[in-house]
């Protein structure tokens, strides 16, 4: 069994448990407050702008100019492409993405797992970082994924855009990818390195489900 086959395996209760996710939930049926879509999205932005952080920490790991690219061009994917799920948020609740985007205040999930990312990043290995960054675009995948199989939502949906961006041919080839270069990295790893590697990977899908939750009860310090 490949290296990232075995980690989705460990994490399947968790990745079921986003999947069910009263926020997720609402998402599909539409249903979530506008409070709840705002909470998200500030919390969102704030931790995509770490997450790009963490992908130039580990540009700074690697050992050839193709992984550097990789990393290169998923910075850009985040800075440039992420932000239509976030517009796509605001306009169902009739904010405007630039009024989000200041003076949030993080919430403790939100700081949790951003600093989970940067620590990982900053002390671990190449491994590390790959095994902690792959479960934001995994549980993305799966579960808009998941979404557009069991309720087949048609382009008047209110989130369409939104599940369709993440449920994407492409987002799935981008995730197929990490777990490729995973798995060749932990294929010449030792076992202390893959246990870290073990240890980030759930870690994230946990902190997945906690961001989840963190907006769905819009909680704040
Ligand atoms: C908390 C949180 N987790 C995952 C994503 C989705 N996402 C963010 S970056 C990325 C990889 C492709 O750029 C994906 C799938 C999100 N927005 N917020």
């Amino acid at each position: 069994m490949r290296f990232s086959e075995e980690l989705r395996r460990d994490a399947d209760l968790i990745f079921q448990s986003i999947r069910n996710h009263p926020f997720v939930q609402g998402i599909q049926q539409a249903s979530l407050s506008r409070e709840q879509i705002v909470h998200y999205v500030q919390q969102d932005y704030l931790y995509l702008t770490t997450y790009a952080k963490v992908y130039g920490l580990g540009l700074a790991k690697c050992r050839t100019r193709d992984e550097m690219q990789d990393f290169h061009r998923r910075i850009g994917f985040i800075l440039n492409d992420e932000v239509h799920p976030h517009v796509t948020l605001c306009r169902v609740a009739g904010v405007s993405y630039e009024s989000l985007q200041r003076g949030a205040t993080l919430a403790p999930t939100a700081q949790h797992y951003m600093s989970h990312m940067l620590s990982c990043a900053a002390t671990g290995s190449l491994g590390e970082v790959l095994a902690t960054v792959l479960p934001c675009h995994w549980t993305y995948v799966d579960l808009a994924t998941d979404m557009m199989t069991r309720v087949s939502p048609t382009a008047d949906h209110p989130f369409y855009d939104w599940i369709a961006f993440y449920a994407d041919r492409d987002m799935h080839a981008g995730m197929a990818d990490l777990c490729r270069w995973l798995d060749d990295y932990a294929a010449s790893a030792g076992e202390e390195d893959k246990s870290r590697m073990r240890t980030g990977f759930m870690v994230s899908c946990q902190m997945e489900r906690r961001f989840f939750e963190m907006a769905y009860t819009l909680e704040s310090w």
